[in-house]
């Protein structure tokens, strides 16, 4: 798996990253799912480099141009609840992608402290032959949401490329998704925390994004 870490070079995205992680200021709950949007949008800018391009050609009112414009099939597909906003920040910009949805959670069982597996539930998708997949997620912790779901996309078709699209990954969790996906496989990602808690909690990392997005969920 090759890696794009984008907080490698100093940016503006830091300060989106900085302020989701702020106590201060990710309370702000319309602040902290627009600052996702926002790092989609600048995910998705970067992303867009690596497509393919063919020369188009147009008529302005005084003349005519050709541009090199990205002639991709794209699906985006995200993972609910926290994929939501960062999804919305890709689609701003490709505007013509299909979409897939899918639900991945923790089901926590009563035999250990820090015992869960990842449970997907809903899944909505189009058909992924020969498409260019980008899976999005803003937490990366453990990885096994992103493994899970790549493993329920199988069965709608082989995607000619995947690229991942996270905000904040632990390196435990990148290195287990590299293990399991192809070396072809492109992660774009905001910033690399070392460690997880315990609980599987990317440290520092921002805490529960789909809870700060959307509110506390119950545990299952
Ligand atoms: O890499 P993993 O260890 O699998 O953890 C990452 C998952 O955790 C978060 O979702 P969460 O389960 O908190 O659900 P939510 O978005 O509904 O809150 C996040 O959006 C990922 O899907
Ligand atoms: O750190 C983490 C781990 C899983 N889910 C989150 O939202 N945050
Ligand atoms: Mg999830």
């Amino acid at each position: 798996m090759k890696i794009h870490n984008l907080s490698e070079k100093p940016s503006i995205l830091n300060t989106f990253i900085s302020e989701l992680r702020d106590i201060s200021i990710q309370k702000d709950r319309m602040r902290f799912r627009r600052n996702i949007e926002r790092i989609g949008e600048i995910i998705c800018y970067e992303l867009s480099k690596s497509l393919h391009y063919k020369p188009h050609s147009i008529k302005s009112p005084l003349g005519s141009q050709t541009s090199e414009l990205p002639q991709d099939d794209i699906v985006l597909c995200s993972i609910l609840r926290a994929g939501i906003p960062l999804h919305n920040g890709l689609l701003n910009y490709f505007d013509k992608a299909d979409n897939a949805f899918i639900s991945a959670y923790r089901k926590h069982d009563t035999s250990g402290f820090n015992s869960f597996k990842i449970e997907v539930e809903y899944l909505a998708c189009p058909n992924l032959e020969g498409k260019t997949l980008i899976l999005a997620d803003p937490m990366l912790a453990t990885g096994q949401s992103i493994v899970s779901t790549l493993k329920a996309l199988q069965s709608f078709g082989t995607p000619k490329k995947i690229h991942l699209v996270s905000i904040i990954g632990a390196k435990p969790g990148i290195e287990y998704v590299s293990e399991y996906v192809s070396t072809d496989v492109i992660l774009w990602i905001g910033t690399i925390d070392k460690e997880l808690n315990s609980q599987s909690y990317i440290v520092p990392g921002l805490g529960d994004a789909g809870d700060l997005a959307y509110g506390q969920k119950l545990q299952q």
